[in-house]
């Protein structure tokens, strides 16, 4: 089955339960940074984080997603791994995602990596046999070594970044979801790390990248969609946007 995603003016509202807006009364309602705060009454009730955003995306592309601080970027890529539905409109993705934005959410404190590890990869979708046959890998790519089996609560945040890194980067993915290029760990293991992920994007068949590095984004994608406040206002080649950015 070829990989593909298609998302149909897709709509997603955060619910607020109501801020009163009389305290924003002295702001501007709708700035750029950030979705845009919808106003029922005195009150403010939602967050519309991304609106009627389209795209279509099939083997072989590479799309960076960029745009200021709260534009949609991850909303869009929770949109795209399945972890949100949307208010409204439709979304089409098939093939097997490997999506490294929530991963670090599963994580429990009081249980030991090599448990941790397992939760991870169960949550990544990875079936029983897959985890038995790739735990040596996971664990030897940490490099954590005896500390595998001590309590999580007793690893620094580089520790808790490498293991967390080494299992969302262990899957086969036809589509590679990465909430900005992510660097985990200390100088040596960045470097492992860059290499992984090099390798990853190179054998994913679609990979949607939200990044704030334009040489990033011009290096690694073939395509580019700006956004701002939730709404896409560049959809093209990585070529077309980068001639818009130097005559702007
Ligand atoms: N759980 C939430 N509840 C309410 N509003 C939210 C929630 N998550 C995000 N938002 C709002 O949705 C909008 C889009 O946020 P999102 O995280 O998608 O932005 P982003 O482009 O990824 O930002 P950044 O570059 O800072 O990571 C922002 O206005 C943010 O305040």
């Amino acid at each position: 089955m070829n990989s593909s995603i298609e998302l149909t003016d897709v709509t997603l509202d955060y619910n607020l339960y109501s801020v009163r807006a009389q305290s924003l009364r002295n702001t501007v309602l709708n700035m750029a940074v950030g979705g845009r705060l919808i106003q029922e009454g005195k009150d403010v009730t939602y967050v519309r984080a991304l609106s009627n955003v389209s795209l279509k995306l099939q083997e072989g592309d590479r799309l960076a997603v960029i745009g200021h601080n709260g534009s949609g970027k991850t909303s869009l890529l929770k949109i795209l791994a399945g972890i949100y539905s949307p208010t409204s409109g439709k979304v089409d993705v098939r093939g097997r995602i490997s999506s490294m934005i929530s991963i670090s959410v599963g994580l429990d404190i009081e249980a030991s990596g090599l448990e941790n590890i397992r939760n991870l990869a169960m949550m990544q979708m990875m079936s029983d046999r897959e985890i038995k046959k790739r735990l040596p890998s996971i664990v030897e790519f940490s490099g954590l070594g005896a500390f595998v089996h001590m309590p999580l609560k007793t690893y620094s945040a580089g520790m808790a970044a490498r293991l967390t890194f080494s299992v969302a980067t262990q899957m086969d993915a036809e589509i590679l979801i990465m909430d900005e290029w992510i660097s985990a760990g200390d100088a040596d293991f960045q470097k492992r790390a860059a290499d992984r992920l090099n390798s990853m994007v190179d054998s994913a068949k679609i990979v949607v990248l939200a990044t704030h590095d334009y040489q990033l984004a011009a290096k690694v994608c073939n395509k580019v969609m700006t956004m701002e406040s939730g709404v896409p206002t560049f959809l093209g080649t990585t070529e077309e946007w980068l001639e818009r950015s130097s005559a702007a």
